[in-house]
């Protein structure tokens, strides 16, 4: 399929139809996540599911998949009537799934985990040769025998293409697949889903990352409040005009004023810590300063050390005291608890394991992290209305879409809880702010009002450090920039003036390149 875009066009129409979907609705306790939601998908189709978050994207997957039953509607794959009671009959019909969260044992080397997803795998030489061939064949470099812990994030993404590639499928569903990839990841990863595509495999691709969609999708259906509200062609229209779809109003940049800076309110000074987690990356003699209102942005691809750093400025791994200073007071000997008295807040990546306990409720997370902090004990004893007033104030600041403040967090949509997070770490009036990921998973709308947020933080005087994969975010909101690279931390620069270029010479070395290196080979 070579042809011009307005031939694409007529010739995605002519495809036989793949998948229908008509009528749906599944409704949770309090919010209607899907309510009567019809789309068509062809063969070989790339179909885009848009939507803020909690809109009802991966509801409307999982059902796909099988891990959710519909409460009423249909849908025919291929004209017959499907509905697949689990994903085991979804994969069997031709549908697979790449999630979001990687179900990976970091133990067991790629053929091995490829093996234990697959119903009825073959010995283990002839599994290797076949993932050998597949991934040749699609251009997805991966070595059989290599361990998944030693693995970067895109390469494990692949491992779940591959598996899902190996069942030979009609519809491939990919849950926000580019968030954890780097830049050249995404073009291996958009190759190999235009030849599938070519080949006449369906993809419905679930991403807020508007301008992938307009590169990738051929039609776009957008979900507001759990409804479809609207159907177009994505190269048709602007990322703009798209997000407002989603949202159904206009947009708001987010507005930097830029204050004095103060005195330094955090000090890392040759920092090296080894890493407590398997196959992570240990720090090597980090050293920069942050100042009050300023915002550091720390970039770098994940596996970095990123996850190690904030568990060092947290408290979670401790140091000789100097080595952290928080308002110039020795700090790296203090846990968790003491660091947060002293003026430090942290919010790590990993929102389901690390961050949010998923079956509490919302109230129970904001005492977790606010409890010190806000005074949510007196005497020892919790002090339940001033820990729900805190989660309420989360959540309408932070527009999180929950029916209240009593739901577990693993009941959000993923982009709702990350807002909760981000609210209940912004919200504690800290000197020092730490974060990891800041916007991972939420819309564009949501994004742009949490960068709002560290921006008013930084103007009313605390120091924030931003860790972050998304270049163009850490532009928007750091007045100095460093990389982070295999455990070691650059020298932080200025962001005035500084251009790709040269940000690509801090990356140097980077596993970025290592990637595309492999891709040539
Ligand atoms: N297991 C569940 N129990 C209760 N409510 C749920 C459950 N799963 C989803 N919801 C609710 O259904 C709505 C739709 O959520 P869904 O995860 O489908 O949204 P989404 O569009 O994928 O959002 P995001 O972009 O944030 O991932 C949300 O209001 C969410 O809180």
């Amino acid at each position: 399929m070579t042809g011009t875009q307005p031939a694409d066009s007529a010739e995605t129409t002519a495809r036989p139809e793949l998948l229908r979907v008509e009528g749906i609705t599944k409704a949770y306790p309090g919010v209607v996540a899907n309510s009567d939601v019809s789309f068509t998908i062809r063969e070989g189709e790339v179909h885009a599911l848009l939507g803020e978050n909690g809109a009802g994207k991966s509801t409307m997957v999982k059902m796909i998949f099988g891990l959710v039953r519909p409460d009423s509607g249909r849908m025919t794959l291929r004209g017959k009537p499907y509905a697949p009671a689990k994903p085991a009959e979804a994969r069997r019909l031709g549908v697979g799934m790449v999630f979001q969260h990687f179900s990976l044992f970091e133990a067991l080397n790629v053929a091995e985990n490829v093996a234990l997803g697959m119903e009825n795998p073959p010995p283990m030489r002839e599994l290797a040769a076949r993932i050998r061939a597949v991934s040749e064949e699609y251009g997805l470099p991966l070595d059989p025998a290599r361990m998944v812990g030693d693995l970067s994030a895109g390469e494990r993404q692949r491992v779940e293409i591959i598996r899902c590639l190996l069942q030979d499928p009609k519809l491939l569903i990919m849950d926000e697949p580019t968030s954890v990839l780097t830049p050249q990841e995404v073009e291996i990863l958009f190759k190999t889903l235009r030849q599938l595509s070519r080949e006449g495999t369906a993809i419905l691709y679930i991403s807020h990352k508007l301008e992938e969609i307009r590169s990738l999708c051929d039609t776009a259906t957008i979900l507001r409040r759990g409804r479809v509200v609207a159907t177009c062609t994505p190269r048709d229209r602007t990322a703009r005009e798209m997000a407002e779809l989603m949202v159904g109003s206009s947009l708001q940049p987010p507005e930097r004023s830029r204050g004095e800076k103060g005195p330094v309110a955090l000090g890392v000074s040759d920092l090296s810590v080894a890493s407590p987690i398997p196959f992570g990356t240990s720090l090597k003699a980090v050293s920069f300063t942050v100042a009050r209102g300023e915002v550091l942005g720390i970039a770098g691809v994940a596996g970095n050390g990123q996850d190690e750093l904030l568990l060092a400025l947290s408290g979670e791994l401790k140091s000789d005291a100097d080595r952290v200073r928080i308002d110039s007071h020795a700090a790296g000997h203090l846990g968790p608890s003491e660091r947060r008295k002293a003026g430090l807040v942290a919010a790590p990546e990993d929102r389901y394991g690390h961050a949010a306990a998923p079956d509490m409720s919302l109230v129970e997370n904001a005492l977790l992290s606010g409890a010190v902090r806000k005074g949510l004990t007196r005497a020892g004893f919790i002090d339940w209305a001033a820990t729900k007033a805190f989660a309420e104030e989360i959540i309408t600041a932070y527009d999180v879409r929950t029916p209240g403040p009593d739901v577990a967090a693993r009941a959000l949509s993923g982009g709702n809880l990350q807002k909760f997070l981000m609210g209940r770490e912004l919200m504690q009036g800290a000197s020092v702010i730490v974060i990891n990921q800041p916007t991972w998973g939420v819309d564009a709308a949501a994004a742009a009002a949490i960068r709002q947020s560290i921006l008013d933080r930084a103007a009313e005087g605390a120091a924030v450090v931003v860790i972050s994969q998304d270049l163009d975010e850490l532009l928007e909101v750091a007045d100095s920039f460093a990389v982070l690279n295999e455990g070691r931390l650059t020298r932080p620069r200025s962001t005035d003036g500084l251009t790709m270029e040269e940000i690509g010479l801090m990356m140097g070395g980077a596993h970025g390149m290592e990637v595309a290196h492999h891709a040539e080979a």
